[in-house]
């Protein structure tokens, strides 16, 4: 070969070998592997080590891409399937990272290693073959320690895989922290407390960065070790290598040579342990996400979850039509999986017929809601049976079931998108804008859309927050009515609104109870004694039942709680009308013409103060 030829073999064997491994001191390993003019003149041109470490960025980004989409998109999948009682365990803030930065954390880095660790394979395959074609006496020699570096690292990734999965439920409640003071940053301001939620904050992640600390020290610690593991190797190599010289079976080249090889195998076992720290630190965030993903609801909803085990009641079962609207409550005990040692619904029986109105009354914390909860079958009770035209509302079909119930809370949720498409929420995109607007003017809500600007297309802000308080209440109305349900649930629908705005909502409740079984929980006299029949539950108990003047005559809990309430309303002040001199003092006008005087800079805008 000429020295031309030479030069050209040497520029192949390292181009082709920084293509893999731009710190390699082997071209050699190469040199047996290459010999084409084909490959020579690609390497030559430095085409070759550009194309083949530009592949493998490519896929690397794009395994690492497509990874993420889908782990995200399992996770996702999995949480919003789970059951009510999960997310009153479970904060918001937590999943939420779990979705962000866990995914994040184990996707990269598992992408990323996996392309350090597949190149310091080959690299270390290739390597312990020449090093046995050298000497396998050294070999052996060098192969023994293996066994030593796994123990390390196996107790060192156990260890930092555990710490890897505290730093990532640290920075989760760290992220709740946040989520929490961001989502109601209007109460922080009020209260003026910045300040408590920055330090609120700050603490929570400096409880990561505490652990963050010791995983930084234990990585030292293992990095110590497996470099004094391989200085004495090395030493160990070079006597027993000595000795093999002296006795002239390995020759003094092939010992430098074999020196040499086994520097560049311990750089790919330093390459490989840190590959080994980066997967056991995504193994640590992957706990959690593997831990959603995998989760089976408790209450279970969708049909094909329940195909194989039980008969579904869907629309296919039951028309529509059919469904008449009668609601069972068969000694019904409940206790949330919050709190599962107190039972919150004790033997509560009670029925609905179809097109009754019934309200729900009774002292705070006694249950009225809970038993929404579970007709919605948002749990399921202890014992006991929820029925909805005598069958088990767990039976149906949760969609099915939920175009049959609609439920109008006391805070109603908006989401931020046009009012059309709040009104129109779960019902996809078919939904007509003539369905709507006939659902908005059943729920007195039509007017005032027109009168905002882009009308029905108008954004309702997060959470609703650019509407006010009664156009919220008559979007959530609007958004019960546009599926004819069968069962209307109103859960203090009205409460936290003002007269006016109560006597429109309710308006457009009542307007449209008429063929329609209605629950409506309610503390006020004027909403209750509207209804068919009134259920007094308290301490989880059903303790009375009959229409208003039926329970006014036995004198018993519910012609108590309107007494007090009518004596209240006798006692307190009118909210109608406050005005303010210059010094902040305030002068109302109370019910018996009394002027009152506040020394303080008041605005009284209670509803309940009727
Ligand atoms: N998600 C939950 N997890 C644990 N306990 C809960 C949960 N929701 C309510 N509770 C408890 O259950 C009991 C009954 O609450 P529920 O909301 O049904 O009462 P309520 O009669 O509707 O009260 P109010 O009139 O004040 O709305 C209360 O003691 C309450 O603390």
């Amino acid at each position: 070969m000429s020295h031309k030829d030479d030069q050209r073999w040497f520029h192949i064997r390292v181009s082709v070998f920084s293509a893999i491994d731009s710190n390699s001191i082997l071209p050699t390993i190469i040199n047996r592997f290459i010999r084409s003019k084909f490959s020579a003149l690609l390497v030559d041109e430095k085409i070759l080590p550009e194309i083949v470490s530009g592949c493998r960025g490519w896929c690397f980004s794009l395994a690492m891409a497509r990874l993420g989409i889908r782990v995200r998109n399992r996770l996702f999948g999995s949480v919003i399937e789970q059951e009510i009682g999960f997310f009153d365990k479970v904060k918001t803030g937590d999943i939420t990272s779990r979705l962000t930065s866990d995914t994040t954390v184990m996707t990269d880095t598992v992408t990323l290693n996996m392309n350090i660790f597949t190149r310091n394979l080959i690299l270390g395959v290739g390597i312990i073959v020449f090093m046995f074609k050298l000497s396998w006496r050294l070999s052996l020699l060098t192969l023994i320690a293996f066994p030593i570096v796994l123990g390390v690292s196996k107790v060192y990734g156990e260890y930092y895989r555990d710490l890897a999965s505290k730093v990532q439920d640290a920075l989760a409640a760290a992220n709740n922290v946040a989520e929490e003071a961001l989502s109601a940053i209007r109460t922080v301001r009020s209260f003026a407390n910045e300040d408590g939620e920055k330090d609120r904050y700050r603490t929570s992640l400096h409880k990561a960065y505490k652990i963050n600390v010791k995983q930084a020290n234990v990585y030292a610690g293992y990095v110590w070790c497996t470099q004094l593991f391989e200085l004495g190797l090395t030493v160990a190599v070079l006597y027993y290598g000595g000795h093999l010289v002296l006795t002239k079976t390995l020759s003094g080249g092939n010992l430098v040579s074999f020196i040499l090889y086994q520097m560049q195998l311990g750089n790919c076992i330093d390459e490989i342990g840190e590959v080994f720290t980066g997967l056991m630190q995504a193994a640590g965030a992957s706990e959690k996400v593997f831990e959603y993903i995998d989760r089976e609801p408790v209450v279970k909803n969708t049909v094909k979850d329940r195909m194989d085990t039980e008969s579904v009641i869907g629309q296919s079962e039951v028309e529509s039509d059919k469904i008449s609207g009668l609601i069972e409550f068969k000694n019904v005990t409940f206790a949330y999986p919050s709190r599962p040692d107190t039972n919150v619904l004790k033997n509560v029986s009670f029925t609905v017929q179809p097109g009754e109105v019934v309200a729900l009354v009774g002292p705070s914390g006694g249950g009225k809601s809970s038993c929404i909860n579970l007709l919605e079958h948002y749990y399921e009770p202890i014992t006991g049976q929820i029925l909805l035209d005598k069958k088990p509302v767990k039976e149906y079909d949760h969609k099915f079931l939920h175009t049959k119930i609609s439920l109008v809370g006391q805070e109603p949720v908006l989401y931020a998108r046009s009012i059309k498409d709040n009104i129109g929420y779960g019902l996809g995109s078919d939904v007509t804008i003539e369905t709507v607007q006939q659902a908005a003017g059943m729920a007195n809500a039509h007017e005032f859309i027109m009168e905002m600007e882009k009308q029905y297309v108008t954004e309702a802000g997060e959470k609703g927050q650019q509407l006010s308080g009664g156009q919220k209440q008559r979007i959530a109305i609007a958004r019960a009515l546009i599926r004819k349900p069968v069962v209307l649930l109103l859960d203090e629908a009205t409460s936290a609104l003002d007269s006016e705005s109560e006597h429109v909502v309710q308006q457009a409740i009542y307007k449209n109870l008429k063929g329609r079984s209605v629950i409506i929980i309610a503390h006020r006299l004027s909403t209750v004694e509207k209804a068919d029949r009134i259920i007094v539950i308290d301490k989880g108990c059903v303790i009375e039942e009959g229409s208003h003047s039926e329970l006014l005559r036995n004198n018993g809990k519910y012609a108590s709680l309107v007494q007090r309430q009518l004596l209240q309303t006798e006692d307190e002040v009118e909210d109608r009308v406050i005005s303010l001199d210059n010094d902040g003092l305030g002068v109302g006008i109370a019910k018996r013409d009394i002027g009152l005087h506040f020394r303080s800079t008041c605005l009284i805008t209670s509803s309940s103060w009727h």
